[in-house]
């Protein structure tokens, strides 16, 4: 899956999803610096799509059984990939084989966020994999300071699902997010416009971000303070003072 990522530099680069459980995916992220991008790449995996592979359609794909004359089968395909047996401690497992950074991805809660750092993990990606999963999710934007919080400060935390302006970048970064994971924007750009629609929607994310900081008075990112925002809860607590 294509990310980008944007914190303090703009980030572009593919994340390898090992894995879901939970609602929590496994993310191997390891990341090249340049001047002003990093760069997640995968370059012990090769990942490249098989040549046979129709991008425009699911010609070439293996789905398995998928029952094609039932218009939810593609939901119940999807829905049988997901492994349900698995649990935390695939980390340890995953730990074992690798010395790659493992980032999870899917927490929204401090328990969870709690439960990942025991397990060791090297950051925290706070996602409801763009709402894609399960109805009802709430916004990773309300959830992300109750990440933060119990993080401590000991792995970084990132954010997904919704980012769609820079004024997200900033809320989040407000919040306390490292920095932020962008899914859909960056494939309808790649659909328009190839990797110059890509660019092009990360200029026009970073522009918007700095004049977000610009218009906040912030000369960087390190100037982007909780006190920026003010949120729901910020509101019912101020209320009962
Ligand atoms: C076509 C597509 C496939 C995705 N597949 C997965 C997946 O297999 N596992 C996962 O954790 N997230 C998956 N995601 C979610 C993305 O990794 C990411 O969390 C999400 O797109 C971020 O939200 P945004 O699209 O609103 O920026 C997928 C997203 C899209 C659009």
């Amino acid at each position: 899956m294509l990310h980008g990522l944007v914190a303090g530099k703009l980030m572009l680069g593919t994340g390898l999803h090992l894995v879901t459980f939970c609602n929590v995916m496994l993310t191997i992220l390891p990341k090249i610096q340049y001047p002003n991008y990093t760069f997640f790449y995968m370059p012990h995996f090769r990942f490249s799509l098989p040549p046979d592979v129709v991008l425009k359609s699911f010609e070439g794909i293996d789905l398995g059984n998928m029952d094609k004359t039932n218009p939810s089968g593609l939901a119940a395909y999807v829905a049988s990939q997901v492994e349900s047996a698995l649990s935390w401690k695939i980390i340890k497992w995953l730990q074992s084989i690798t010395r790659l950074p493992i980032l999870v991805k899917g927490i929204i809660t401090a328990e969870d966020t709690r439960i990942a750092m025991e397990c060791g993990v090297s950051g925290i990606i706070v996602s409801n994999h763009g709402g894609r999963q399960l109805d009802y999710v709430p916004a990773t934007i309300s959830c992300l300071e109750e990440v933060v919080r119990e993080t401590k400060g000991r792995v970084p935390v990132f954010l997904d699902s919704g980012i769609r302006r820079g004024t997200d970048v900033f809320k989040a970064l407000a919040l306390g997010a490292s920095g932020v994971f962008i899914g859909r924007p960056l494939l309808y750009a790649l659909a328009v416009d190839g990797e110059a629609g890509v660019s092009n929607a990360l200029r026009m994310l970073r522009d918007e971000l700095e004049i977000a900081m610009a218009l906040n008075g912030c000369a960087s990112l390190k100037d982007i303070t909780r006190n920026h925002v003010s949120t729901e809860s910020d509101r019912v607590l101020s209320s009962r003072l």
